[in-house]
């Protein structure tokens, strides 16, 4: 029998009430396998603690989740505290601490839910979004000067690095090798910005030699979007930069039904770190506290952490409950226009898995 050693941190907002959750699920799945074992271990870093230690979580952090198989993480941020601060001090913290530079975005319109757009069938809607998730836009490289003077400047400098770059192409190369449709969309702006982006550019194109089964076009992101809302079906794999990709996973969680569903991987593909799995949602000031939040997105994140553990069939048996419940309108949550709580998900999931 392996135990998985797991931490979860549930930081702030609904991830405090989202974490808990997808725990649970997980315990639920745990319980009847007789082949794997959970040991979860729980931290209470976020905002609390930033009130009552200065910082989001301790100097040695990083060091108490080395030794983990993966994290299940909820969200950083906090109405009192400065979003930077929060994001800077807990998520970017391990997401970069762990170098775990690809961050991995699934996207379907799941059985029963009623997506926006009105010529978009289910099956049209089925893309991963692989998000740069080490450098670029989110390096934290700039300044300000003459703080509070007239004269004030401030720069925030988007890095790319050839290695940086070209590791999260090919990875996102090898992703869409490993779907049905091997196919790839890099998206780009490299019209605007005429350094960085273009090495990107020539980066892909040299990537795409090693992958001529690969099926690659490029799309610069603005357009990208008009795409995904106006012809998605011509879309399956999509790579982009930090900043961008954040962007259009929060438009296609929104074109798949909600933000409340989506999941996210941030993977380092090497495994020389822990890997974190969160929903792409953040702390929902205004349904926080309540019992409302949708725990679809963090049990997505579990399937795929679950995937990453290689336990596959304890993920195919997840995601199948995830679906059946979806399936029903008095399970939705108020983001999918329904009244259900997320103690009513979560129970009706667990009891699929022990049925
Ligand atoms: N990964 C992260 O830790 C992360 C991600 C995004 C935002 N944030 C932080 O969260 C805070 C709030 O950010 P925001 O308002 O831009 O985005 P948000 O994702 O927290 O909320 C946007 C909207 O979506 C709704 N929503 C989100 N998740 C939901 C769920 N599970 N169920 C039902 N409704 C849901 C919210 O109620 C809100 O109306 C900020 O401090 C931000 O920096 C953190
Ligand atoms: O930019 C951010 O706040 C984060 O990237 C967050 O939005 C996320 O998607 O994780
Ligand atoms: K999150
Ligand atoms: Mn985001």
């Amino acid at each position: 029998m392996k135990t998985y050693s797991i931490a979860t941190i549930p930081g702030d907002g609904i991830g405090k009430e989202v974490v808990p959750a997808g725990r649970q699920v997980l315990e639920a799945l745990a319980r009847d396998s007789r082949t794997f074992a959970f040991s979860f271990e729980d931290f209470d870093w976020g905002g609390d603690y930033h009130r009552q230690h200065g910082v989001m979580m301790p100097a040695d952090g990083l060091d108490l989740l080395r030794g983990k198989d993966a994290i299940l993480f909820g969200s950083a941020g906090d109405p009192d505290i400065p979003d930077h601060i929060t994001l800077w001090g807990l998520r970017l913290k391990i997401c970069q601490g762990f170098d775990q530079y690809a961050n991995v975005r699934p996207t379907r319109i799941l059985p029963g839910i009623d997506a926006p757009l009105k010529r978009c069938k289910p099956e049209d809607l089925d893309w991963v979004i692989v998000r740069e998730n080490s450098e670029g836009e989110y390096s934290g490289v700039g300044g300000r000067v003459h703080q509070g003077h007239p004269i004030e400047a401030a720069c925030d400098v988007s890095m790319m690095t050839r290695a940086g770059v070209e590791r999260v192409i090919r990875f996102a190369f090898t992703l869409a090798r490993s779907r049905p449709r091997k196919q790839l969309t890099v998206v780009t702006k490299s019209n605007a910005q005429r350094h960085a982006m273009v090495m990107w550019d020539e980066i892909a194109l040299q990537v795409s030699r090693d992958f001529p089964d690969v099926t690659w076009d490029k799309e610069i992101v603005d357009a990208a979007t008009a795409r995904m809302v106006n012809r998605p079906a011509t879309l399956d794999t999509i790579v982009a930069t930090n900043l961008h990709a954040d962007i259009l996973s929060d438009l296609a969680a929104a074109l798949a039904g909600s933000l409340g569903i989506a999941p996210t991987a941030n993977l380092d593909p090497e495994r020389r770190y822990p890997s974190m799995f969160e929903p792409i949602h953040g702390s929902a000031f205004d349904i926080m506290g309540k019992g409302l939040a949708n725990p679809v997105g963090t049990f997505w994140s579990c399937v795929m952490l679950l995937e990453h553990l290689g336990e596959h069939e304890a993920a195919r048996r997840l995601m199948a409950a995830i679906e059946q419940v979806t399936a029903d309108p008095a399970l939705h949550t108020g983001d999918l226009g329904g009244q259900a709580t997320t103690a009513a998900v979560t129970r009706a999931v667990c009891d699929l898995l022990a049925g």
